[in-house]
């Protein structure tokens, strides 16, 4: 047994205790009309409100007892260990925000470098318009043909879903390759914190995904159904060529008790991103799906081949959602249907996240206000539910499951 280890995250449903967040800012509001598809939102949220959403979010999580950190705390934190490091993240961030000229680079280092630690990492995620660099001039072929173009670095206004750029699995994280190149900025911050800040460095965390891997993979995708059983989406976002990779890591490892990755193929398409936009767990048994996903559907089971433990070994399966989780999860299990299975309700609630609860211990879970059909039927099933404010949180898509990312759960 490893006695330096900081993360603990073996189920979806143990009493969380330390979680990850972050505080939607000025990158919401640099959103235009123009962006929002290639930024993956669906409108525009205002701001202030969002915000007041988020805050009464955090204090939900905080009344509970849960420790509540911030992204881009820990971010700044973590630069501020090392001057050297701290030029080593200015450099790739511009880098990465697709900055080729020389001359633009450098302009850029030195307006980031007149910030403080925190407000850098504010103004980076925020994105930079060009018409904040005093010399900015249009250089490059490229910089001419976008003359009109407004940002020298996008702002990434999806960062407030924390749950998908890293995950903790295990004592371990996935740092991911996001599908798109806007969300695959985001996890640079992860990288930092990891690498350096006081709280994670020297550390026992396994690395089970790098964000330089060639194949893609995100949070939301992978959920922890039990210490054995680990569940990963094939979706608009993960490459089944990722589910593998974790699994061959994370299967031969002696630094976990997964037995078994559940491979679930879902449909690609917005309305089911993630396997956690169709599917939460709730409680032991109970869980709250899209009507879309309860199958039969096509779920491949990994192990360690049992004729040759060196290997693994691939097992297809179509069958329903409810008879997958009941014969892995070993009893019976109750799928709540969002909006109650009602076509328009459940495709409204479905559309805000009404399937994407984030469980602080078994039985109880936060939840969107405005899903209140959803929300009455979970009662019903006696879940107890802390339900936040979600007029405009919910227009980029994601729930209280997105928008967290749990570091230390209690085991079950
Ligand atoms: N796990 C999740 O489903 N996260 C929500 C991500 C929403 C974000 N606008 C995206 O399209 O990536």
């Amino acid at each position: 047994m490893k006695d330096n280890r900081i993360l603990n995250v073996n189920s979806e449903i143990g009493k969380l205790r330390t979680v990850l967040l972050h505080r939607p800012g000025e990158e919401v509001e640099n959103l235009t009309p123009d962006l929002l598809e290639r930024l993956l939102f669906d409108d525009i949220p205002y701001l202030k409100v969002a915000q007041e959403e988020h805050d009464a979010f955090a204090d939900t999580l905080r009344n509970a007892g849960v420790e509540v950190l911030y992204l881009e705390e820990l971010a700044a934190e973590a630069i501020s260990t090392s001057e050297e490091l701290k030029m080593e993240f200015i450099h790739e961030f511009i880098n990465e925000a697709n900055v080729q000229s020389e001359s633009l680079h450098k302009a850029l280092v030195s307006y980031l470098l007149s910030f403080d630690n925190k407000a850098m990492v504010d103004k980076m995620m925020a994105g930079i318009r060009k018409e904040e660099l005093s010399d900015y001039h249009s250089e490059s072929l490229c910089d001419l043909v976008n003359v009109t173009y407004p940002f020298v670095c996008d702002p990434m206004p999806n960062l407030y879903f924390t749950r998908d750029p890293f995950a903790t699995i295990g004592h371990g994280i996935t740092l991911n390759h996001m599908r798109t190149e806007t969300r695959n900025r985001e996890t640079i911050f992860a990288k930092y914190i990891f690498q350096a800040h006081p709280r994670f460095k020297d550390k026992d965390i396994p690395l089970w995904f790098n964000r330089g891997e060639n194949t893609s993979i995100e949070g939301g995708d992978e959920l922890i159904l039990s210490k054995d059983i680990l569940a990963v989406g094939i979706s608009q976002r993960t490459d089944s060529l990722s589910v593998e990779k974790l699994a061959e890591r994370i299967l031969f490892s002696d630094d976990t008790s997964f037995k078994t990755i559940l491979a679930f193929q879902i449909p690609v398409s917005r309305a089911f991103m993630h396997l956690d936009t169709v599917f939460t767990q709730v409680d032991y048994d109970k869980f709250t799906v899209h009507p879309g996903i309860v199958g039969p559907l096509n779920v491949y089971a990994i192990t360690k081949d049992p004729d040759n433990p060196t290997e693994l070994k691939t097992t297809k399966e179509v069958d329903t959602l409810e008879n997958i989780l009941s014969k892995y999860l070993k009893r019976d299990v109750t799928l709540i249907q969002c909006g109650g299975g009602d076509e328009i309700i459940s495709a409204r609630e479905q559309w805000n996240d009404g399937s994407n609860t984030l469980a602080i211990a078994p039985g109880e879970v936060v939840v969107y206000s405005r899903n209140y059909v959803t929300n009455a039927l979970l009662e019903k099933h006696g879940i107890k539910l802390h339900v936040i404010p979600s007029s405009e949180l919910s227009r980029g898509r994601g729930g209280p499951r997105c928008m967290s990312m749990p570091l230390i759960r209690d085991d079950l």
